[in-house]
């Protein structure tokens, strides 16, 4: 007769736990309150994006969600164990909005005493790879006093992944960066989900998170105002397109794309969830080969940007 499973073992075929689960959040400063009842989930490898005016407690909830805030009452689960266990915290990796490296460190000693305070071991080629990927390969030697408040960010941002996280919090961590540093940071994102890696992203930069998030918690005065997927927060992705000389064919062939409708010239088509990046080219090759006069395509869907204005103004309002 085998053995029965050990506790580990049992623990090792469960599913794996969300990288983050919250819920009930509260701190108050003084007479103010910073955070008001807040929950939610960040699923493994999943990009969450945080949203929210100036001083809606986006920061607070971070920290307490790290354990760097105690909270006055709500509970915290960071990767399966409480926030304040060193286990989970060796696994997150930390991007502060307002950070300082010691000025006569080297980028390469940075990260050298980053990876000692996580208790991690990460080879040296690792560590050259992270500066490598944020930019900084031919600046590893450098002291940092020297570097720019962008080469700061990305060093930043190596100090936040050197360590194999599989949990990754980055609050604003490319309001210092260049057009290309920004683009840069939107593949590691999208390549740390592709390895599992759960990121919580704190941004202004509201195009930013629209691009990479998989879904969006909004704050605004310490509460949650709205939260969801894209599709939820915005709806479906629309195409509208302005065309003549569409005959019943070409109405069936617009209609197999997704629910039609049509305004005069207009036609507007509902896109499926998750459309395939052939739907919309061969929609309009068919299109033409029906003899249709395709005289403009252009995606139609609320920005987040917009929704998030929609959001909080109606709040403000209803908070009056
Ligand atoms: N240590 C503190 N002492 C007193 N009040 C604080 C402290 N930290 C935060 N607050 C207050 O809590 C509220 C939320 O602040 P928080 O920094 O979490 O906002 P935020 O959403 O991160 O803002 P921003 O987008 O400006 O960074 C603010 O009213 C702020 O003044």
């Amino acid at each position: 007769m085998s053995a029965a499973p050990s506790a580990e073992e049992v623990l090792a075929d469960l599913p794996p736990t969300a990288a983050v689960w919250c819920s009930g959040l509260r701190k108050r400063y003084r007479k103010r309150t910073a955070v008001d009842d807040v929950s939610f989930t960040v699923g493994r490898g999943e990009v969450l994006g945080l949203l929210g005016p100036n001083g809606a407690g986006k920061t607070t909830v971070i920290k307490m969600l790290l354990g760097l805030v105690r909270p006055d009452a709500g509970e915290v689960l960071l990767l399966g164990r409480p926030s304040r266990d060193p286990r989970s915290r060796a696994k997150v990796g930390y991007l502060p909005e307002l950070f300082r490296y010691q000025p006569w460190l080297t980028a390469a000693e940075v990260l050298d005493l980053h990876v000692r305070l996580a208790g991690a071991s990460v080879p040296a080629a690792e560590r050259r790879e992270c500066l490598a990927l944020v930019g900084l390969a031919d600046r590893t030697g450098d002291r940092v006093g020297g570097f720019s408040k962008g080469m700061q960010q990305r060093l930043g941002l190596a100090v936040a992944l050197v360590a194999r996280p599989e949990f990754v919090v980055l609050d604003e961590p490319t309001s210092a960066l260049d057009p290309i540093g920004r683009a840069d940071v939107r593949d590691l994102l999208l390549s740390l989900r592709s390895r599992g890696v759960a990121v919580l992203l704190n941004s202004h930069l509201i195009g930013e998170v629209e691009r990479v998030c998989d879904r969006v918690v909004i704050l605004d005065n310490g509460k949650i105002a709205a939260e969801g997927t894209l599709t939820e927060l915005l709806g479906q992705r629309e195409l509208r397109l302005r065309l003549d000389k569409v005959d019943d064919a070409a109405s069936a062939r617009l209609a197999a794309t997704g629910t039609l409708t049509r305004d005069g010239d207009l036609f507007t088509v509902a896109l499926p969830a998750d459309p395939d990046s052939g739907t919309v080219p061969d929609l309009v090759a068919d299109l033409v080969e029906l003899g249709v006069r395709v005289h403009a395509v252009e995606p139609g869907r609320i920005s987040l940007e917009e929704r998030l204005l929609d959001i909080l103004r109606t709040g403000t309002e209803e908070h009056r």
